[in-house]
């Protein structure tokens, strides 16, 4: 009876639902395990998957009348468009792949919810990030919003400092024990340490520790990696946060720590709402664990232990993955280019006294250089930290798009989506697209220069765009200045020998882009 169920079930999906006009794979369009096996058995590859659908069902060669819509006219030769840049990836999902449709679905008008389906993934459901409802999403937000404002962080910039000289001490103790830093997982503990300092009463200090959490970022890792498995079966999240402590040692200390810093995360929630808000911690400035619990905007039932407890976990994890490997991923490529280094270097030298170069340089101080922030820039591209798709669902009413005009549409092609039904895309395929970007892969700072800049920032969304984009965006920015413009102004620092591209490259997408596995991380002999 069951197969008997699953055979007609499909068939309505393939021939009879309301995105069957959608063109795509039939396997696709008939169940969410096509998703699975190139998500969770094959390791983050279903984008590599979606290209290809695009390829073969949505192949999206412009011709000169796309213009106006899109730059699709210098790199991509003339061709017919075969249907358009639209494919359906789930039974309930469509993707498109036009950079001209982004701001289109990405904005501060439409009224869009998440899509519970794909943001379920860490069962954080209390998290601003994983609210589906933007009612809900846009109460919860406002206090975090409050915390991470430009103003804010500039409040925070002497703790920022405090870490960024906590990275200098450590390059400087590898540099006197004649041994390489991992930047890799340096980075991370940056990221980590400071995040949880701005959001927590307790942060966490990995920067502090003798391998600089390497275990601890491989745990987080592959635990991230192994969590696209609880979309398709959401016990899998909630079984692994009720296993026994006995049951997690076995599995080493990494793994304790690990929930050790959760339940220590907990454990904080429940203080702060017993001090009734009241700083429990020597910070001379507030923390948002505070701020959330204190907002007056939130109801009681919106400031429980576990709430706050995964609203500050999330922000966590959200802030440390991303701009680390964005730091990452700026550090190689200017090291792996001389003539850009040495560019940057020079303007550094410019612009900053001896002395002002050994101390620790501001957000505010490094800000305004040009070369610093195109390098910034075009590393913000090719890393792109949130490689994942964005699934939003507009309830109420259909959404309409239509491809751009081809010899066989001279109007383009006009697809309804009907009010319910997910429609994704992603920054990744923009920041990769050659007609947006030529040369995508290259590394090249010239394209947030001069005349090319405003046009190319069109296509460059690394915070995302619209109501859901990064509320951390002014820390990470702050991050990137700071620990780029102070790297570079104060240290001579190498790629060791056998790092290359494929430490920094996107091998798996897991919402975070992963490298390859096995990766030593980048490392740099520092002189
Ligand atoms: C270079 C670094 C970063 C990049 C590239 C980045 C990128 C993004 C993107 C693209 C989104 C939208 C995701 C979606 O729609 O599903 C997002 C959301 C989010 N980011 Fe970031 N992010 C960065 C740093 C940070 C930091 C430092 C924090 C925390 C302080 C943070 C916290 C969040 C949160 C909480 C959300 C969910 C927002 C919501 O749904 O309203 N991010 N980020």
């Amino acid at each position: 009876l069951s197969t008997l169920y699953a055979i007609s079930l499909s068939i309505y999906r393939v021939y009879f639902s309301p995105l069957s006009h959608i063109p795509g794979p039939k396997l696709a369009a008939a169940t969410r395990w096509y998703e699975l096996y190139y998500d969770a058995v094959q390791l983050g590859n279903f984008y590599k998957q979606i290209e290809r659908m695009h390829e073969m069902y949505g192949a999206f060669i412009g011709t000169p009348t796309s213009i106006t819509r899109a730059r699709y006219h210098t790199a991509i030769p003339q061709a017919d468009v075969n249907e358009g840049p639209i494919v359906r990836i789930t039974p309930f999902e469509v993707h498109i792949s036009d950079p001209s449709y982004f701001n289109e679905l990405y904005n501060m008008k439409l009224k869009l919810h998440k899509d519970p389906w794909y943001y379920s993934w860490l069962d954080r459901s209390g998290s601003i990030f994983a609210t589906m409802n933007p009612d809900l999403h846009k109460l919860r937000s406002a206090p975090i919003k409050k915390g991470l404002s430009p103003a804010s962080i500039l409040r925070v910039e002497h703790v920022l400092k405090e870490h960024f000289g906590r990275l200098m001490r450590k390059l400087e103790e590898r540099r006197d024990e004649g041994k390489p830093i991992n930047m890799t997982d340096a980075y991370r503990a940056l990221a980590i340490d400071v995040v949880s300092d701005i959001s927590c009463p307790t942060s966490m200090a990995l920067l502090d520790t003798p391998d600089l959490g390497h275990t601890f970022h491989e745990y987080v890792r592959d635990y991230t990696m192994f969590a696209i498995w609880n979309r398709q079966f959401p016990i899998i999240a909630p079984l692994l946060n009720s296993l026994p402590r006995w049951l997690i040692a076995l599995q080493g200390p990494t793994a304790l720590r690990i929930v050790d810093s959760l339940e220590a995360q907990k454990q904080q929630a429940r203080d702060v709402i017993a001090n009734d808000g009241k700083s429990i911690s020597d910070k001379a400035f507030p923390v948002i664990m505070n701020e959330v619990y204190k907002s007056t905007e939130l109801p009681a039932s919106e400031k429980t232990p576990q709430r706050l407890f995964e609203e500050i976990s999330i922000l966590i994890g959200a802030g440390s993955e991303t701009t680390s490997h964005s730091l990452l991923t700026v550090t190689y490529y200017v090291l792996a280019n001389p003539s850009i280094l040495a560019r940057l270097q020079a303007e550094l030298r410019q612009h900053f006294t001896e002395k002002q170069r050994s101390e620790i340089l501001g957000y505010k101080q490094l800000e305004p250089l040009p070369y610093l922030t195109a390098i910034i820039t075009e590393g913000l591209r090719v890393a792109t930290g949130v490689s994942g798709r964005f699934p939003r669902i507009n309830k109420y009413g259909p959404m309409v798009y239509t491809s751009p005009p081809s010899p066989s549409a001279p109007k383009g092609r006009t697809y309804i989506i009907p009010p319910g039904s997910t429609i994704s895309m992603s920054i990744r395929e923009m920041h990769y697209d050659p007609a947006c970007f030529p040369s995508p892969h290259t590394f090249d700072p010239e394209r947030f220069l001069g005349e090319a800049k405003k046009e190319n920032l069109k296509w460059f969304a690394p915070f995302g765009r619209g109501q859901r984009s990064c509320v951390g965006q002014n820390l990470a920015m702050a991050e990137m200045y700071m620990a780029i413009g102070n790297l570079f102004a104060k240290w001579d620092v190498r790629l060791s020998e056998g790092v290359g591209v494929e430490d920094v490259r996107m091998e798996h997408e897991c919402f975070s882009p992963f490298v390859k596995g096995g990766s030593e991380g980048v490392l740099l002999d520092v002189r």
